[in-house]
């Protein structure tokens, strides 16, 4: 982009130079997304710069965007002091010191909203997929599908239904309140926690029509969900202890599924696979992983687990969305 830009020297003199601005979008950004900023006379790079390199690379760029691959860490900042802007395509701002970022004076964007509806929809696609035994299904049909056949018919024919059932949903933000919406289409009953005080009536747009519904969940403590729901989804920002772990599991309904799309680290993985060894946890759904992204194989072997690897806001509508709104966010910061 070419702005003008005051440059004081040591003597007061004042004067205005056109500076091309360049912006690394180093985990990709939506073709949409690009455009606006390319229209606005940004120069955009979407080179994937290994994470090793950056302190010598990025010093070049005005502005990094990454999404949750790339760390902008401490001493990423501090070598290179020419960086204004820091974008987070989505989410999860844990791959970033935001704070230590402002300290320096870098402005630090993100998307907050726009993959909600994406990731409350992967929830489902895990929740759908366990209950009919698909993950387990897909891996041995194509081994087993022609000698075996009836054998596993028989061992899937334990299915059922959602409608009716409990979810429980840790963590009641914008994707909570998109996975309470769809679980109240599919006539599941929602029992909601959050840490922190929260509106339980959430608005569901009928199809098409645009008529609009106001219902309230029930609100619970996380004993309540623990004890109560037959699956349980976590919706919290990544923090430092499980909130699932050992203790959890030996409190749950026997046969509860456990569905995490947030961020590892909110399941105690080891305990997660005890459970499910166990028969206590029916099945879980893992879009996310301690370890991204080399998860344990004790997971990704498990036959109890579904599996996707972090893709919640990984579709072209989230994307299209999270790429214009950063480009928005971009463009307005150095108009201001
Ligand atoms: O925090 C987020 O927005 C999600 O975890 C998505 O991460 P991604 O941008 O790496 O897909």
């Amino acid at each position: 982009m070419t702005i003008d830009w005051i440059i004081t020297n040591g003597k007061q003199q004042m004067t205005t130079q056109k500076l091309k601005m360049k912006i690394l979008a180093n985990d990709g950004i939506d073709p949409v997304g690009q455009q606006m900023l390319e229209a606005a006379g940004f120069t955009v790079d979407t080179k994937n710069i290994p994470q090793d390199e950056l302190p010598a690379r990025l010093n070049e760029y005005d502005v990094i965007t990454v999404r949750s691959a790339t760390k902008v860490r401490q001493a990423l900042i501090d070598a290179c002091p020419n960086l204004k802007v820091i974008g987070r395509g989505g989410v999860g701002m844990d791959n970033i010191d935001v704070e230590y970022a402002r300290e320096k004076g870098l402005a630090v964007y993100n998307t907050p909203a726009s993959s909600s509806l994406s990731v409350a929809e992967l929830v489902f696609a895990h929740l759908f997929t366990g209950i009919r035994f698909l993950y387990d299904s897909n891996r041995r049909m194509p081994v087993e599908g022609t000698t075996k056949f009836n054998d596993l018919k028989k061992a899937y024919a334990k299915g059922i239904e959602l409608r009716g059932r409990t979810i429980g949903i840790l963590g009641f933000g914008r994707i909570g309140r998109e996975v309470a919406k769809i679980a109240i289409g599919l006539g599941m009953d929602v029992l909601a926690y959050d840490l922190f005080p929260f509106n339980p009536e959430v608005e569901i747009v009928l199809g098409g029509g645009g008529t609009k519904v106001n219902v309230n969940v029930q609100t619970a403590t996380l004993e309540e969900i623990i004890a109560k729901a037959d699956f349980i989804t976590l919706h919290t920002p990544f923090i430092e202890k499980p909130i699932l772990g050992a203790e959890e599991f030996e409190k749950v309904k026997k046969g509860v599924a456990i569905v995490n799309c947030s961020r590892g680290g909110l399941i105690d993985e080891q305990a997660l696979i005890n459970a499910l060894d166990s028969g206590k946890v029916a099945f879980a759904g893992l879009d996310v992983f301690d370890n991204e992204p080399t998860p344990l194989e004790a997971l990704l072997k498990h036959p109890k687990v579904s599996l996707t690897p972090h893709i919640g806001a990984a579709t072209g509508e989230a994307q299209e969305r999270i790429g214009t709104e950063l480009a928005g966010l971009i463009i307005s910061h150095f108009k201001q």
